[in-house]
């Protein structure tokens, strides 16, 4: 089944139920602190669990002159009604083990009556509780396909609970939150389910009444009711209720009703007069309801008032995303026949549309016609000179939905003029299978006679701007039209900045010209080591990123200073007690591996940022080997101190350095290539290996570490790196 038959089930199935889910879900939580308010009530006898009847009912017959009735609630509330001494009738709460009286049943509040109301009818009486049932029926089938679109997503059942890549918070959180509520919804709907069909009789649940032989009821041997077996034998947790007989005549006989089953005994005897098990549905409607309501056990009820919260989280998260992707829908003014470029998108989640517009926009406006639509939508083009297909890649490598039927499509329909194609890929690095399905969609097009090559394909990871300038660039000079990545369509929605106080910077610039900068956060931030500090150099849509190390509550950028550099040109100007307005971005991918038993990080120039911060918080001590590359050794001495103080707190295990234009002029990549068996050790015992640097340095290790892993674990790479064992920040 593919991504798109659960997705459009999913969609369809929130979309015609929200309403009533957002009502049952707000009533949901209300009605969920009911059960944890009546439980704070001092009613339950301290020992309740261990009582048995015969322990309880000679006490309670002693105490009160008649009782009829004798019943225990789901909070496991002794409750009697009957007569006292004086023959005033009583409804009261019991010490089971005293008989004293704990306190009066109070009526349900109003408030929680008309909560109740509403969550189960509507105050539509059958009507209402038809659609209710509907409701609960509608969310078993969102929860089953939300679990089909998380194992797509996750690839594999095994893979489930691993890591999430993080996209934007509301699909980050729809994905997070879903499983770790998938056990309470899917009871949730279930048992509403179960309840509302027991309700309309679709499941029966009448139970049969005990069938007395009158005629064989005797009355010796006479025993006490503690003497009855039957009393001894059955504890008060497992009684619903007790009807105790009427009068004295042994005709007249105890009904116990018990939670699996329904007793007659012999008032006189204690013989067991009659005894039916109730069927499996009555069992099955007690169940949902305990589980539907929460209403034996505070810490459920807690539960399931946080799923019902995050049920409403999902209906706006749900609608979010899907809001975002319908967002980038395509309008042309240009027909597909007419058009001399066209523009073709593979996404998902509709931001490669973004990159396509500014293309497309760009093109019009400089009176070109340009027609844009999906992969899918591939046909002849009979106009046609330029084609751009813009791509992003999903789950294995593959294609996103609307770019599935391009393969079929380009073999059968073969373009009747020769037109000059180019490829962009949209990625993350964050995923073993980089940019796969744009690779196969460029050699797919080269295999075409029609099809001219006008540049090579170039790859965006996280949708860059920048990478996204390089193609437009290389793009522009081989069409003759100006493409830049400057154009509105780019600009991202605005994000809220923080202000950020400079409290250090090494300004003695390294033969390299790097240098080190430290900002205070104004309050605290939400910040770990591996997080991207953006900073806006003009105030305008120029962003530029930075890895962050945080030391002592403070954000460390490690930074280069290129000649003519906007940010980093910008961050040497600043000095101590300047403040400067950024945005940090949660890079989740690229944390510390909380669970690693060794870690090793390996990184060129700046690349070294994050680890330090990494370095500075491993408080637990976890094994950390450090491989850096710098130039000089004199790009050392910023970090050298640091980097001592940490070995000598064990806080760093190990350092490796290479220099490259120095002693054997080495790079990182030949440390690694001189450690390859230590590091294959790492690996297969399920340590994490984090590369940050350049994207240079980053290809020259995964070359290595291929090859080093085929022959020496016979493994691919990619085995290690879909287990989340390869962290990669590279740029
Ligand atoms: C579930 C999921 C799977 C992904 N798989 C890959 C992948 O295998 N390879 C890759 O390079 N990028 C992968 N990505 C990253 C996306 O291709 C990238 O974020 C792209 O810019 C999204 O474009 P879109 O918003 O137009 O769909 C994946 C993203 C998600 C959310």
């Amino acid at each position: 089944m593919t991504i798109s038959v659960w997705r459009y089930s999913h969609l369809a199935l929130a979309v015609s139920s929200f309403l009533l889910l957002a009502l049952a879900s707000i009533t949901g939580v209300i009605l969920a602190f009911e059960p944890v308010s009546q439980k704070i009530q001092p009613y339950r006898a301290a020992n309740f669990d261990e009582l048995t009847l015969a322990q309880t009912l000679p006490v309670l017959k002693k105490n009160y002159a008649e009782i009829s009735e004798l019943s225990v609630d789901a909070n496991q509330f002794v409750q009697i009604k009957g007569s006292d001494a004086d023959g005033k009738s009583l409804t009261v709460y019991v010490d089971p083990q005293t008989g004293k009286i704990l306190g009066t049943p109070a009526r349900q509040s109003e408030f929680f009556q008309w909560v109740t109301a509403l969550h189960r009818s509507l105050f539509l009486h059958e009507a209402g509780r038809f659609f209710v049932g509907l409701t609960a029926f509608l969310l078993l089938l969102i929860t089953v396909s939300g679990t089909m679109l998380i194992l797509q997503r996750q690839r594999g059942v095994k893979r489930f609970f691993t890591r999430i890549v993080r996209d934007n918070f509301a699909q980050y959180y729809h994905v997070v939150l879903g499983r770790l509520s998938l056990v309470p919804i899917l009871i949730v709907a279930l048992s509403g389910t179960y309840l509302s069909l027991a309700r309309f009789e679709l499941i029966k649940t009448e139970k049969i009444s005990p069938d007395i032989d009158f005629d064989a009821i005797q009355s010796r041997p006479e025993r006490k009711l503690a003497d009855f077996t039957v009393f001894q034998n059955t504890r008060l947790s497992e009684v619903q209720s007790i009807e105790f007989p009427f009068s004295e005549d042994p005709e007249d006989y105890y009904t116990l009703k018990l939670s699996d089953r329904e007793m007659a005994v012999n008032q006189i005897t204690g013989d067991i007069l009659s005894e039916v098990r109730y069927p499996t549905a009555v069992l099955l409607t007690t169940l949902s309801l305990n589980l539907h309501t929460g209403r034996t056990s505070a810490v459920w009820a807690i539960i399931l008032a946080v799923a019902a919260g995050n049920i409403l989280f999902f209906i706006y998260s749900g609608f979010a995303i899907t809001w975002k992707r319908r967002g980038n829908r395509v309008k042309n003014k240009y027909s597909a026949d007419d058009s001399r470029f066209i523009i073709l998108v593979g996404s998902e989640n509709g931001s490669t549309f973004r990159f396509a517009q500014a293309i497309h926009q760009q093109l019009i406006r400089q009176g070109e016609k340009s027609f844009l639509t999906e992969l899918n939508n591939y046909t002849v083009f009979p106009k046609a000179e330029y084609l751009i297909a813009l791509t992003a890649t999903y789950g294995l490598g593959d294609a996103p939905t609307n770019a599935r039927r391009f393969a079929t499509l380009v073999e059968k329909h073969p373009q009747p003029h020769p037109v000059r194609y180019s490829v962009l890929g949209f990625g993350s690095h964050a995923y073993p299978d980089f940019c796969k399905f744009a690779f196969e969609v460029n050699q797919l097009l080269a295999g075409q006679k029609w099809a001219v090559p006008l540049v090579d394909v170039h790859t965006i990871n996280d949708k860059s701007p920048d990478d996204f300038s390089l193609w437009a660039e290389a793009w522009s000079q081989q069409a003759d039209i100006l493409i830049t990545a400057s154009s509105e369509h780019l600009k991202t929605p605005e994000h809220p900045l923080e202000a950020l106080t400079v409290t250090g910077i090494t300004q003695t610039a390294q033969t390299d010209g790097t240098f080190l900068i430290r900002l205070q956060p104004k309050h605290n931030l939400n910040v770990t080591s591996g997080d991207l500090l953006a900073i806006y150099p003009q105030n305008d849509h120029r962003e530029r990123l930075y890895s962050i190390g945080v030391l002592d509550n403070e954000l460390q950028l490690s930074v280069r200073l290129h000649p003519d550099g906007l940010g980093s040109g910008f961050l040497h100007r600043l000095t101590s007690g300047d403040t400067i307005q950024a945005r940090i971005i949660d890079n989740g991918h690229f944390h510390f591996p909380q669970k690693a038993p060794v870690v090793v990080m390996i990184s060129n120039g700046t690349g070294i940022a994050p680890f330090l911060g990494m370095i500075s918080q491993n408080n637990p001590r976890t094994p950390c080997h450090l491989y850096c590359g710098f130039r000089q050794r004199a790009s050392l001495e910023i970090y050298q101190r640091f980097l001592d103080e940490s070995k000598s707190d064990r806080k760093l295990t190990d350092l490796h350095v290479a220099f490259s234009r120095e002693d054997k002029k080495q790079y990182v990549s030949d440390l690694i290539a001189r450690d390859a068996d230590f590091i294959m050790e790492v690996l297969n015992t399920n340590g994490v290996l984090m590369i940050c640097g350049s994207l240079a340095m980053q290809k020259d290790v995964l070359e290595l570490l291929g090859t080093t892993c085929q022959t020496k674990l016979g493994k691919s790479l990619s085995v290690y790196q879909s287990h989340g064992q390869i962290l990669m920040d590279c740029y």
